[in-house]
């Protein structure tokens, strides 16, 4: 399979001298074309900062980002974004057909093509006979589904979710993970998707890529061997996911202690550094 995503010695720091804080250390990582690959990793870790860089939403401070084989310096316009808060990401004043259509119309893509891809990616998320609709009309699992079926009619080289289901109640979100693989195994999509639910990451994942504490980088890259087609109750309780689940949690546990003990180290080198830096100026 052709690597759709090249993360290369990936690093962001926000802000500089003594109020400097690194949120990002050291990532690389790949994602190939048709995988649905997870990130989980501690609340706090640095994983939106990763997603914003990815989605060039935010310049990082080092290391390399390519989307097929194209080097991220901007937005790329065949990449499209799930965020966690469905309520603020859905403009209010437009039907969900509108919503969807939004990002065609800025595209400049014809009227006719704008309907008929906004129909299909509604039909794909169950959503057919709410077209004309309003965001306020619907319960905050539709609402979701509204953002997933924008993301889809843009026809995205690389769909990014943030924490796209965290939100939303525990059987809703069960539905939300199901649509989420029935959709990539229909459309053959790569994803992206980042949570703090390890077990929303083995049973949705290809691949789970674990992270560490802040400032994070990956300490494990588990390839996810479940069958293609899952299903919310005999999955989970099958011996492999238990035990991969097991995996995750311990690495998470044993591997973020080392790596926030890594982390201090940078962090104590890091300011010694300025200080070294500081006394050369002064004297
Ligand atoms: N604009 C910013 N300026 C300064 N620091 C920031 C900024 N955005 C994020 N940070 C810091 O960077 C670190 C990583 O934040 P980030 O939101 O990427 O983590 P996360 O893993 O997505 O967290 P969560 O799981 O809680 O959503 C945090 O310590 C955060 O306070």
């Amino acid at each position: 399979m052709p690597t759709m995503l090249e993360v290369s010695g990936l690093k962001h720091r926000f802000g500089g001298g003594e109020g400097a804080h690194t949120a990002v250390r050291d990532l690389s990582f790949t994602v190939e074309t048709g995988e649905l690959a997870c990130i989980v990793g501690p609340s706090g870790c640095g994983k939106s900062t990763m997603l914003r860089c990815i989605a060039g939403l935010i310049k990082p401070t080092g290391g390399t980002i390519s989307l097929h084989g194209d080097k991220v310096e901007g937005v790329p316009g065949d990449l499209a974004v799930v965020f966690q808060d469905y309520s603020r990401s859905l403009f209010p004043w437009l039907t969900v057909a509108g919503n969807v259509e939004f990002p065609l119309r800025s595209a400049k893509i014809p009227r006719a093509d704008r309907r008929a891809r906004a129909r299909e990616a509604l039909e794909s998320v169950g959503l057919s006979a709410a077209a004309r609709k309003y965001p306020w009309q619907l319960s905050g699992g539709m609402q979701q589904r509204v953002s997933i079926a924008r993301a889809l009619a843009s026809r995205p080289a690389l769909l990014l979710m943030d924490e796209p289901f965290a939100s939303v109640d525990a059987q809703t979100r069960f539905e939300l993970e199901d649509l989420l693989r029935r959709v990539k195994q229909q459309q053959g999509s790569t994803v992206l998707l980042v949570t703090h639910d390890i077990d929303e990451s083995v049973y949705l994942g290809d691949r789970v890529l674990v992270l560490s504490k802040s400032p994070a980088s990956i300490v494990a890259d588990l390839k996810v061997d479940l069958p293609a087609e899952r299903d919310q109750i005999s999955t989970r309780e099958s011996a492999e996911f238990v035990a991969l689940r097991a995996e995750v949690a311990r690495l998470l546990r044993n591997r973020t202690d080392e790596a926030q003990a890594a982390a201090e180290d940078i962090a104590e080198w890091e300011l010694s550094e300025q200080e070294t830096k500081t006394e050369e100026r002064t004297s």
